[in-house]
């Protein structure tokens, strides 16, 4: 499979403080990535590295095998809008619309103008005016109507409202359907996004704790919650990743299949069990009493 994207044990040192520490990843050609993990994890340095706005400190930084810094070609493949995107206080939304062309060979402004009716932007007033959610639906037409080959969207859903961010989803699986292309997405909104990953990176404080494909990412893990006795019971055999209690009840999220051994095991103890969604393994994860455990379990893929 050709990877579209590729870090290679890529460290960024900003000072004395480890941004990333030996991450390595891969996303192949074509892939809607989720790219998970807590605030400071470090998902806006992996893609300020992949879109050539920033260098690793070591290691390697690859987009459709090349380096992007400094480099032209790839860089016209790239589509990068971050989520705090600034724009210039004179400019009105057309401004942005009539410009984009000039550094999206692929633009789309059929697609640009359907974003725009959808979301319901208004062109007026100035961008700088603009509510929290109207300025990430602007990022989104950015990202999606460039219909770059290498799309990176940085946390896309800032204050966008149920409906918008439906319509995203819509149009984004409808999109990238019609002309596949390779996404990354930063989000703190697991679950609802969920659906559209083939593949996650789950990063916690500046390393890659599990990169899997998502089918393979939501089943590693379960979640077993009842009495606590019998809770601990049952991750007796299981390493755990997280537990949290209230009162006498307990909720392990643990590494191992649900299988038909955990089945009968947590039916003899009288558990419930379920299999560990993106966002449990997010939660446990970023939780920080797990860090130590993923990288002994080697959950990672
Ligand atoms: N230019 C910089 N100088 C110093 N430290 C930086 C710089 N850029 C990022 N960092 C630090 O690197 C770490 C990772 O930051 P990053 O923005 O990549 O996290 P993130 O996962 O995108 O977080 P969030 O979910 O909050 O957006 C943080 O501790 C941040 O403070």
């Amino acid at each position: 499979m050709t990877q579209a994207i590729e870090l290679q044990s890529v460290t960024r040192r900003f000072r004395n403080d480890n941004a990333l520490e030996d991450v390595t990843l891969a996303v192949p050609d074509g892939a809607i990535c989720g790219l998970l993990g807590r605030n400071g994890a470090g998902k806006t340095t992996v893609m300020s590295l992949i879109s050539g706005q920033d260098r690793p400190t070591t290691g390697r930084v690859l987009v459709d095998g090349d380096d992007p810094f400094e480099n032209e070609a790839v860089l016209s493949s790239i589509s990068f809008v971050r989520d705090n995107q600034r724009y210039p206080d004179d400019y009105f939304l057309h401004h942005v619309l009539s410009i984009a062309p000039a550094f999206a060979p692929h633009w789309d402004g059929e697609l640009a103008a359907e974003l725009v009716e959808g979301f319901r932007l208004p062109r007026k007033p100035a961008i700088r005016k603009f509510s929290r959610g109207q300025l990430s639906a602007v990022a989104i037409v950015l990202g999606l109507a460039s219909r770059a080959p290498v799309t990176l969207l940085d946390e896309p859903y800032l204050g966008l409202d149920a409906t918008a961010r439906g319509l995203f989803h819509d149009l984004l699986l409808r999109d990238l359907g019609r002309h596949p292309r390779t996404l990354l997405l930063s989000t703190h909104l697991i679950d609802e996004s969920d659906s559209l990953f083939d593949h996650v990176v789950l990063m916690d404080r500046g390393r890659v704790v599990l990169r899997a494909e998502a089918e393979e990412a939501r089943r590693v893990a379960m979640c077993v919650s009842g009495v606590a006795d019998a809770v601990q019971a049952f991750c007796a055999d299981y390493p755990v990743l997280r537990s949290h209690s209230i009162g006498g009840l307990r909720t392990s999220t643990v590494t191992g299949r649900l299988d038909d051994d955990a089945r009968s095991r947590a039916a003899t103890l009288g558990v419930q069990l379920k299999g560990a969604s993106l966002q449990d393994l997010a939660v446990a994860y970023g939780s920080g009493d797990s860090l130590q455990d993923s990288s002994k379990e080697g959950i990672s893929a």
